[in-house]
């Protein structure tokens, strides 16, 4: 469970027990063709994959050199961003191995409302922990939770956000033997990392075929925003084997990498262990994770996915950062040039992209992780731009 010197699963014995019991059910079912169907016919006819791959064309002209740009269009799945294509593969494992309830956290609301709409989906009972930071700020998605059925509990601890979120599910893991995690990022113990970087896979695998029927050649960047990195490992996934491509990590620089406000893991953390596994940690001066800030609720995580370390490391991704000011320009410029809403996270993708495009040439296209839609966000957006 290591990519090079990261990853790893620091728990004790008992949870060792049990995810060691999970990435054994997680093998069986990898070796199961009918797992397999299953999966791929929700991604379908549920989920509604394959996602666009929409091009910007209005966006595309603003580049004095021709260069073009792509969307890949998580925003346009059932539920509104990538976090479905990851909670329907674990929910389907959970019941494969006998589980009858879920537990999960979220700070976007957008990977409580995927594991929602599955417990919906699947007959399973669903509790969320949810920073109350988040709980205010992300309300439409508390609203759709319950809608849903779920449970959402508040988490009062410490600043109210998604590692808040993280320890109090965690806490629960630990105290219902009979609950399955269903964790929603690249992150956490092994074998959380491998097994949700497989559950989106789809969407590089998706997005390499599409693009190379639509312009003949691969992209010269794939760009995606990174909070635990799932939506980024999913998508870079499907180039690792083409080194022309550029694969860019864009993090949020918050108020500045200057300052403390922001949620930079790759760009300024140490070597650490949070929530059971050493990865890049922002941490603060007892080396205890810090306070982090993003505008964005869902890149707001002290930590990063520990393939995504060993990447940077390997020099196989390129890390960046836009600040929450240029995510709430991006989310406005993508809106009102090409018709679509981004989500916030994913409005630090297309802020990178933006600034990147002017300087490519005719024969350069990029690719762009649209990992979700932005109606979360539209009082934040309102509010932070005085609309
Ligand atoms: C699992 C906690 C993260 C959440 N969301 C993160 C998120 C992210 C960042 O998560 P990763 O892809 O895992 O880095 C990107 N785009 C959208 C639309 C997101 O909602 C959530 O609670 O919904």
């Amino acid at each position: 469970g290591y990519f090079g010197r990261y990853g790893g699963a620091f728990v004790d014995s008992a949870v060792a027990e049990r995810l060691s019991e999970l990435e054994g059910a997680f093998q069986e079912a990898l070796g199961d063709p009918e797992f397999e169907r299953e999966y791929r016919e929700l991604l379908r006819h549920y989920v509604g994959r394959p996602s666009a791959l929409t091009r910007c064309l209005n966006l595309s002209s603003l580049s004095p050199k021709g260069a073009r740009m792509y969307l890949k269009r998580e925003d346009l799945n059932h539920t509104g961003a990538h976090k479905i294509n990851n909670a329907l593969g674990q929910g389907l494992l959970a019941r494969r191995m006998g589980k009858d309830r879920i537990i999960a956290e979220t700070g976007a609301g957008m990977h409580g409302t995927a594991c929602a709409t599955v417990a919906a989906l699947l007959g399973l009972q669903c509790t969320v922990f949810m920073g109350e930071q988040d709980v205010k700020k992300q309300a439409p998605n508390v609203a759709r939770m319950r809608a849903l059925g779920a449970q959402v509990v508040s988490v009062s601890q410490g600043a109210g956000t998604l590692k808040e979120a993280v320890d109090a599910a965690l806490d629960r893991y630990v105290s219902d033997p009979g609950a399955f995690y269903l964790l929603g990022s690249v992150v956490g113990p092994h074998p959380y990392p491998t097994m949700v970087r497989h559950f989106q896979s789809i969407i590089g695998e998706e997005a390499r075929e599409q693009f190379l029927q639509v312009e003949g050649c691969l992209p010269s960047h794939a760009i995606a925003c990174v909070g635990g990195g799932s939506n980024a490992m999913g998508l870079f996934s499907g180039f690792l084997g083409d080194p022309s491509v550029q694969l860019v990590a864009v993090e949020p620089a918050g108020l500045g990498l200057h300052t403390d406000k922001h949620a930079a893991s790759l760009l300024k953390g140490r070597e650490a262990v949070i929530h059971g596994f050493r990865t890049y940690v922002l941490t603060d001066h007892d080396g205890s994770p810090a306070e982090v800030h993003s505008v964005s609720s869902g890149l707001d995580y002290p930590g990063v996915g520990p393939e995504l370390a060993h990447l940077k490391d390997l020099g196989r991704i390129r890390c960046e950062s836009v600040t929450d000011r240029e995510a709430l320009e991006a989310f406005l410029t993508l809106s009102r040039t090409e018709g679509i809403i981004p989500a916030l996270e994913s409005s630090h993708a297309v802020a990178y992209a933006l600034k990147l495009l002017p300087t490519l040439n005719e024969d350069q296209a990029i690719l762009v992780n649209l990992s979700g839609r932005g109606d979360k966000d539209l009082d934040t957006v309102m509010r932070e731009l005085r609309l």
